[in-house]
């Protein structure tokens, strides 16, 4: 029997905390608390509060994880900070980095208080059914327990890789981060397609999703390269080969993709908190 994922103090349960709290649920989670002020009710033996104020003092969670909007972090620090010093916080939050993290909870730490350990994670939703894709980035002053920990709470819900440098967050984010919408882009632009071109709109959202499922189910089992997929679809002269034509002129999908990631990896960090956020 694989053994139950330690307690966890969970800081928002919205789109990205809820699909991992869903994942460590399946995996068996041991009691833990929730906040969120938008969720109705998580199942037992977890708690659901409103506020971090509303924590009992006496919880020990294994691990404090960070999953508010990056602007909205700040409301909770002072009341996460005392347990900051029992465990370490993995956050989540696109931008936001270590250092910062480490100075908001130190800030709301008595003078002479050892420093939090903050170790930041970058998933993606499917996380929720177990197949994320999270890439995370600790500090010097993390231990391999803590980073040990990190990776057996991640693997829970997904694949997970090490960054060597944070500055590596920012790329990882626009690529696996944001990622998922991407690809959910690409299968609402062929369903619109179909639909435009006279299917149903059932036959367009069935051949748009199942194509994208199954793509990706078979690059995950094959190994393979994606351009040797690519090309096994591809035949000379024939319908493939017209369209790739299009996307793969140099103005498109390479330089839309390139400029794409590059804005959203731009986005990452201004949200360290570096430059002004809107
Ligand atoms: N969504 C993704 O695919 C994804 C992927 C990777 C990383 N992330 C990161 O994950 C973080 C959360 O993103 P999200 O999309 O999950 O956002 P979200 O859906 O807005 O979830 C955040 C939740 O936390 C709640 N919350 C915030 N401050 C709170 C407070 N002081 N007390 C109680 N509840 C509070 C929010 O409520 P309010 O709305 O009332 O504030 C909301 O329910 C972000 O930092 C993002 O960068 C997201
Ligand atoms: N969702 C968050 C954002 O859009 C971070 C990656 C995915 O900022």
């Amino acid at each position: 029997m694989t053994q139950q994922l330690p307690p966890l103090l969970l800081v928002g349960c919205g789109q990205m905390g809820g699909a991992m709290f869903d994942g460590w649920m399946k995996e068996g989670l041991a009691p833990s608390f929730i906040i969120d002020r938008h969720r109705d009710s998580v199942p037992a033996p977890h708690h659901l509060v409103r506020s971090a104020d509303d924590v009992p003092d006496d919880f020990h969670p294994g691990m404090i994880v960070l999953a508010t909007k990056p602007q909205k972090v700040d409301a909770v620090m002072a009341a996460i900070a005392p347990f900051a010093l029992r465990a370490p916080v993995l956050s989540v939050l696109a931008g936001r980095t270590v250092g910062g993290l480490t100075d908001m909870l130190t800030d709301h730490l008595p003078a002479g208080s050892p420093m939090p350990v903050v170790i930041r994670a970058m998933p993606n939703t499917p996380s929720s059914i177990g197949q994320g894709m999270t890439v995370c980035y600790a500090p010097p002053a993390a231990t391999q327990a803590q980073r040990d920990l990190c990776t057996r709470l991640l693997r829970a819900i997904g694949d997970v890789a090490w960054a060597d440098r944070e500055d590596q967050m920012d790329i990882v984010t626009a690529i696996s981060g944001s990622g998922p919408a991407y690809v959910y882009l690409l299968a609402e632009l062929m369903e619109q397609v179909g639909v435009a071109e006279g299917l149903s709109p059932a036959l367009a959202r069935q051949i748009a999703r199942q194509t994208v499922a199954g793509a990706g189910a078979l690059m995950i089992r094959s190994g393979t390269d994606s351009a040797i997929l690519r090309h096994n679809v591809t035949s000379p002269g024939g319908t493939t080969q017209q369209a790739l034509e299009v996307l793969m002129a140099a103005d498109a999908w390479p330089a839309t993709m390139s400029r794409a990631l590059r804005a959203a990896a731009r986005r990452s960090r201004e949200l360290s908190g570096a430059q002004p956020v809107a």
